[in-house]
């Protein structure tokens, strides 16, 4: 039977990936801490299994990295401090520790030589200067090419994304293993963290139901590629044996939405039209970021979640967890 590390698998991505690599019979050693950041939950709230195919242990990867090297079939790096976008501006320097996390990951996997190392990097790898007002365009996986002139990535979180791919980089060519890489682009879904604005604003919007104006953080106009959960585990579980030795995939729809016209979508479901207005004292990060699907389309990938049917599940699972919405008003 097929074996698989996760690190970082108690987060939101964690949890999703593993519950499908148990479902397709591999056996999973679970690595994460669970105390630093946001979004990480014990395995007995999400583990919906049976049996023991799933080791968990509660400890940083880094940890388990320094022990004497066993075999992996595959290796799934989701270990970061992420945290949504406050972390990312505010505690840029404590993000920075992905880079330790990173460089450790490699060191270990050129002893360890696991089948395959699947990385995962992030859309915030991409050059801010191709996400402005002025200057922005569907972000395409050639983009980020170290045999050419690199751009400024988003803040240290993005620096430790396009340097893990640099490493990974250097592991394939240098080493002759297998790595790939995956860039999701803003992978939402019901149990992911309020950090995060899918999960936020359906709340809010929830809780102030009837109101005349309601606000989205930032200006508004700035646009996402929103994705859901289930299709990024999906096209990641259709293309991790495809993708070339040191490739990088775009986990993303290609459909740009501006956070009114997000907020304005919801509210429709809800059952009423408020105006939406931007928070100019909220962050707003870059202002335009959309992946480019044309090489997830060439693997034969399409999103089956369309956001509509996104902000559905959402509002269904937030009724369902805390009664009475549209009574009270939230400050989140
Ligand atoms: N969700 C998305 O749309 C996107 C995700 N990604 C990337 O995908 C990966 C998963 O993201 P997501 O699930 O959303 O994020 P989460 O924050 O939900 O999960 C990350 C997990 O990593 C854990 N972790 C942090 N440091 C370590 C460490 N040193 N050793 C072991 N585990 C650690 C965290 O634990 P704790 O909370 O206890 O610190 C957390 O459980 C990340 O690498 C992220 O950068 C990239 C782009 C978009
Ligand atoms: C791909 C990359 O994507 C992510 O980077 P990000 O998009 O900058 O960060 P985010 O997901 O936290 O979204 C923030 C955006 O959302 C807007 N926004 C509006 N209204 C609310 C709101 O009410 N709450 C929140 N939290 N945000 C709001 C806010 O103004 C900003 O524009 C990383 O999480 C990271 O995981 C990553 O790798």
């Amino acid at each position: 039977m097929a074996r698989a590390l996760v690190t970082g698998g108690c987060g939101f991505v964690g949890r999703h990936l593993i519950r499908r690599l148990v479902a397709e019979g591999l056996d999973v050693v679970c690595v994460d801490p669970l105390v630093m950041g946001t979004g990480a939950l014990h395995p007995d709230l999400w583990r919906s299994f049976a049996g023991s195919h799933l080791v968990f242990l509660q400890e940083d990867c880094r940890t388990f990295f320094a022990r004497p090297p066993e075999y992996f079939d595959y290796v799934f790096h989701l270990a970061a401090l992420v945290g949504g976008r406050v972390t990312l501006e505010t505690q840029a320097l404590d993000v920075a520790e992905d880079l330790a996390v990173d460089a450790k990951l490699w060191q270990w996997a050129v002893r360890a030589k696991p089948g395959s190392v699947i990385f995962f990097s992030s859309s915030a790898a991409y050059p801010v200067s191709l996400q402005t007002v002025d200057n922005h365009r569907l972000l395409s996986e050639e983009m980020i090419n170290f045999d050419a002139a690199i751009g400024m990535p988003d803040l240290s979180y993005g620096w430790a994304k396009l340097t893990g791919e640099y490493l990974m980089k250097l592991y394939v060519e240098r080493y002759g293993q297998r790595a790939i890489a995956y860039r999701p682009f803003s992978g939402y879904g019901e149990d992911q963290d309020l950090a995060y604005p899918f999960p936020a604003i359906c709340r809010r919007l929830l809780a102030e139901q009837g109101a005349a104006e309601v606000f989205v953080w930032g200006s508004g106009r700035q646009c996402r590629d929103f994705i859901h959960i289930s299709d990024c585990i999906e096209f990641i579980w259709q293309t991790k044996e495809l993708l070339p030795d040191g490739a990088s995939l775009n986990l993303s729809t290609g459909i740009a939405i501006s956070f009114i016209e997000l907020a304005e979508a919801i509210s429709q479901q809800i059952g009423w039209q408020p105006t939406v207005t931007g928070r100019s004292n909220h962050p707003e990060g870059v202002f335009y970021r959309c992946g480019d699907t044309a090489l997830q389309r060439s693997y034969g990938l399409a999103p089956l979640v369309h956001l509509h049917e996104g902000i559905a599940r959402m509002l269904e699972y937030l009724r369902a967890q805390q009664p009475p919405y549209g009574q009270q008003r939230l400050g989140i």
